[in-house]
């Protein structure tokens, strides 16, 4: 069998592009990656000339080519970036400490400032600790939104002007999809923008490989001798990004471009006028950006700190938030079982909870509280912090 070339510098070819089935060498298929990000950087102008940029480094796969491609592109496209690393220590053994051990050797070898934050620092529970006290059903809610505000916080203690995190094009295509089967139209509008920031006044995050293939970063990382910690963390299996991770890998078998056609189709969604989104604002308590009075991440601590773990999970009537849903009322027919019953008017905020669908015989009200129970389990991890 004739040696397969490279077809465009004919040397020995070393792999296939997934989008257009090129047939590259190493060198080329790294050149041709390295721009296709820079492309993505350029068309959406993700940084200014003078940023500080931190990026978000776990060891992973996805940030350490991340790492490397900024670097280069740094250089050769002169972007007048100051890089800083950015990790947060969730206090997982046996994962996130030797993953960190990667990013330490990174830092070292780029030459790169690394802050590390922990959660057991910031709100004195560690993961191990937390997934003790509450189980591992909903360990990827907490890490999920404690994640987020960490990023926030150690990127406020850099200085930095933004932070770039490695999400790729199959996180964000799972995205796409475990919203669209949450019914979570919110969330759905927002998972696949570029450049997101919880707080409109706070520091913006951005996906510079929003649009690469995560089999082509591990050929990337192969092919430029990118060091990372490749171990799945202890907690994920059960995850159910898990489940849709699966899918996602055999629907690429028979339509290599699903990925990218998901993100499109996520990225034409539009919501209707009229659609009530929640609105943000303050945290009572942290003052961090949040939905409701008092933010996601206050109320898992509280539950953790008074002995309910499951608060703020929905999972439990303890634990259980209090939810809070517009209720088209169609005959404006009154119930009569409770004293501010979902009647008079033709629209009317309500609370949802057990509780209520067994005293208010409103069916409606049933059938909304029941539908959010089974969306509010895990819903925080949805969201690409
Ligand atoms: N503990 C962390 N500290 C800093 N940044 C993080 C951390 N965990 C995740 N990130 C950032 O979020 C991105 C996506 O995280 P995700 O949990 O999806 O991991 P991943 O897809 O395995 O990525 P990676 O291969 O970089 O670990 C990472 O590439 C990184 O930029």
């Amino acid at each position: 069998m004739p040696r397969k070339i490279c077809e465009n510098c004919n040397e020995r070819a070393a792999c296939v592009l997934r989008y257009d089935r090129s047939i590259l060498c190493r060198e080329c298929f790294c050149r041709v990656f390295e721009e296709e990000v820079h492309q993505t950087i350029t068309k959406y102008e993700l940084f200014k000339p003078g940023q500080k940029v931190a990026i978000g480094a776990s060891g992973g796969k996805d940030s350490a080519v991340l790492m490397q491609v900024m670097k280069i592109l740094n250089e050769r496209y002169n972007y007048g970036l100051t890089l800083y690393l950015l990790s947060i220590d969730e206090g997982i053994s046996g994962y996130r400490d030797h993953s960190l051990e990667e990013v330490k050797f990174h830092s070292n070898n780029y030459g790169l400032e690394l802050k590390i934050l922990s959660y057991k620092d910031l709100y004195n529970w560690s993961m191990d600790e937390i997934v003790a006290v509450a189980g591992r059903k909903s360990n990827c809610t907490f890490c999920g939104v404690f994640r987020r505000q960490a990023l926030d916080r150690g990127a406020w203690q850099l200085g930095v002007d933004i932070v770039a995190t490695g999400h790729n094009g199959d996180d964000v295509a799972e995205t796409v999809l475990m919203n669209m089967l949450r019914g979570d139209v919110g969330r759905l509008s927002r998972c696949t923008a570029i450049t997101t920031a919880d707080d409109p006044s706070g520091i913006p995050r951005v996906k510079p490989l929003k649009y690469q293939y995560e089999a082509e970063i591990v050929k990337y990382a192969r092919h430029s001798k990118v060091r990372y910690f490749s171990t799945e963390c202890t907690y994920a299996p059960g995850a159910h990004r898990g489940h849709i991770r699966e899918y996602l890998r055999a629907a690429t078998k028979i339509r290599p471009h699903v990925v990218l056609d998901i993100i499109k189709a996520g990225e034409s969604f539009e919501v209707k006028d009229g659609v009530k989104l929640p609105i943000k604002s303050r945290c009572t308590r942290c003052d961090y950006i949040s939905s409701q009075p008092v933010c996601k991440a206050c109320l898992l601590l509280e539950g953790l700190n008074t002995g309910r773990p499951l608060l703020g999970i929905g999972k439990t009537k303890e634990g259980r938030v209090k939810k809070y849903k517009t209720i088209k009322i169609e005959s404006g027919e009154k119930c009569g079982k409770t004293d501010d019953c979902c009647s008079k008017e033709k629209e009317k905020k309500c609370e949802i909870n057990d509780d209520e669908i067994e005293t208010c015989g409103n069916p409606a009200a049933g059938l909304q509280a029941k539908d959010l129970e089974k969306l509010s389990i895990a819903a925080e991890a949805s969201d690409l912090f």
